[in-house]
């Protein structure tokens, strides 16, 4: 186009032609065409700069970490996260603090409700005969579950497990729900040693389970609360009874919100001794649920001191996952009023992640300022599938496997052990070709877990028959274990990536944060050795 200092319009460009102004133009009309015409060139430099913001922020997002926790449930996935957040993020770790409470109250409630329903289920008496234990009483030729989630091969350690069984579950049925496990798995009738009756035909219970009946009605106001914590943590949808909990990213903000935030009022007392912090919050559900665990905390202790309780978790009838024990143990602290969780409660709080959730900070590493972007997937076999989007602009994995999971099963699939389960999902990740660059780092973690589990005589044998007659040690185990991984890494290899294994805990913060702190600079690394090839 041909453009001259002094006319704007040409005269052989048609559009130009088009748009000239009428011969007749008045002057009021002219005045009126130049407001117009400077109004759209403001209108269009506007959308010039807004596209040039946008180009500089994608030109500097790519300049960013981004870093997938990957796993099947359970893993520690959203633990490692929250070591990340502590590391680099401390400040919003203080302000989601007290939200946890909605968490670890709804973690107790449901331990509390599983092991009354496990009772029940053996008439609040454990005679100690031998009842079987789930996968005992079931074939042996089960074979495991091949055909993975999304397209991978088949097990990668068929050879490995043979005996895994049907209808067990990593929770075993006990762990669900008073219903499913009462109509699930009902205790066989000759495992119980029935009340005694009284000659009048009255049923007159055994003491211990007298004792535990009286604890169930005391506790009942507080397991019926279940289902209302349930909902406060799903945003207000209803959960069934015995159905997971999933959150979605932000959940914090809303328990927040909703009045998690506690108030504290110093009151001082005439009386010096009694000067304390007197905290009540604004959300009636929790300061209802906080009063009834100030109000049964002896109780609840009583019931996981109870010798009918401690022998059904010896004998393994009754199975609980190592966060009940961890708030159980400690429910004299936790279920004080005014009670505000710790960092160690906030790490082995439980709920399941749903979907992806994104946490983003600033890491200083070598002087340099990068935003890290942490994604925390649900690790869950039905949410596995939300994984996939995020793998084309993935930097790094962090693939957590919990090695001492080598007796549960999969609670969405009871056929699959989960170590079995964590093999193929890691052969699965080692083929695929979007990530075939990415760097990846292999966490065998809750170790912790497993040494409690090989030191109480739980035999890895058993559930992994391959294990054959090794030693059964913490040694011997995590080789087993490690060896693996490698192999599974080894055999999908073909771009000779290095894999980076830790053996981890990662409720355990001074380790975990020093490992973090290896992978930050060894992710950096790699980072700055691929951005230098593009
Ligand atoms: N003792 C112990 N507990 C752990 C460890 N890692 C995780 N946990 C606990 O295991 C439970 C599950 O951990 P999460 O981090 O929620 O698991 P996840 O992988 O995010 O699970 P999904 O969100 O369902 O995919 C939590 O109660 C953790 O505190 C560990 O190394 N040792
Ligand atoms: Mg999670």
């Amino acid at each position: 186009m041909i453009r001259t200092q002094n006319s704007r319009y040409t005269t052989d460009d048609p559009l130009t032609l088009a748009m000239r102004p009428p011969a007749t133009e008045t002057e009021a009309e002219k005045d009126v065409r130049l407001k117009e015409e400077a109004k759209a060139r403001q209108r269009s430099e506007k959308i010039d700069e807004e596209l040039k913001a946008e180009r500089n922020k994608l030109q500097k997002s790519k300049d960013d970490v981004r870093l997938l926790l990957l796993g099947q449930a359970e893993s520690g996935k959203s633990t490692l996260q929250k070591q990340f957040q502590l590391m680099y993020s401390p400040k919003s770790m203080e302000t989601e603090r007290l939200s946890w409470r909605t968490v670890i109250y709804f973690n107790i409630v449901r331990s509390l409700k599983q092991i009354l329903s496990t009772l029940a289920a053996y008439d609040d008496i454990d005679d100690g005969s031998d009842v079987l234990e789930p996968h005992e009483e079931l074939d042996d030729d089960a074979s495991i579950s091949d055909n993975p989630t999304w397209g991978g091969k088949a097990s990668a350690f068929t050879n490995l497990v043979t005996n895994s069984p049907k209808g067990s579950s990593s929770k075993s049925p006990q762990t669900t729900s008073s219903d499913s496990f009462v109509s699930s798995r009902p205790p066989t009738a000759q495992s119980f040693v029935p009340s005694t009756h009284t000659q009048s035909g009255n049923v007159r219970l055994q003491p211990s389970a007298h004792q535990i009946a009286t604890l169930r009605l005391r506790l009942s106001p507080l397991t019926s609360c279940e289902e209302q914590l349930a909902r406060r943590l799903s945003g207000g949808n209803s959960v069934s009874n015995g159905g997971e909990v999933f959150v979605r990213n932000g959940w914090q903000t809303r328990t927040l919100e909703n009045g998690g935030l506690l108030k504290v009022k110093r009151s001082k007392r005439k009386d010096k001794s009694a000067d304390r912090d007197d905290t009540s919050s604004e959300d009636p559900l929790l300061d209802e649920v906080s009063a009834m665990l100030d109000m049964t905390k002896e109780d609840i202790l009583e019931l996981w001191e109870h010798p009918t309780v401690v022998s059904l978790i010896a004998r393994r009838k009754l199975k609980l996952d190592e966060w009940s024990e961890f708030f159980l143990l400690d429910i004299m602290r936790i279920g004080k009023q005014g009670y505000i969780p710790t960092t160690a409660d906030i790490l082995h709080a439980r709920i399941q992640t749903m979907g992806v959730a994104e946490h983003s900070f600033e890491v200083n590493i070598y002087g340099k300022n990068t935003m890290w972007h942490l994604y925390d997937v649900g690790g869950a076999r039905g949410q596995r599938h939300s994984w996939v989007p995020y793998f084309d602009t993935a930097n790094a994995i962090i693939f957590v496997a919990p090695i001492s999971a080598f007796d549960q099963y999969l609670e969405e699939d009871p056929r699959t052990n989960r170590i079995d389960d964590s093999l193929q999902l890691f052969t699965q990740i080692c083929a695929n070709q979007l990530l075939k660059k990415v760097h990846l780092v292999l966490f065998l973690n809750k170790t912790d877990v497993l040494k409690a589990k090989l030191a109480k005589g739980l035999r890895v044998q058993r559930y992994i028959v391959s294990f054959a007659d090794r030693n059964n040690d913490y040694e011997t185990a995590v080789q087993y274990f490690r060896a693996h991984f490698l192999q599974v890494h080894r055999r999908n290899n073909e771009s000779r990536r290095v894999l980076y294994t830790h053996l981890t805990s990662v409720v355990d913060t001074k380790t975990t944060q020093s490992i973090i702190g290896n992978i930050r600079d060894s992710i950096f690394r790699g980072y700055l050795q691929s951005a230098a090839l593009v």
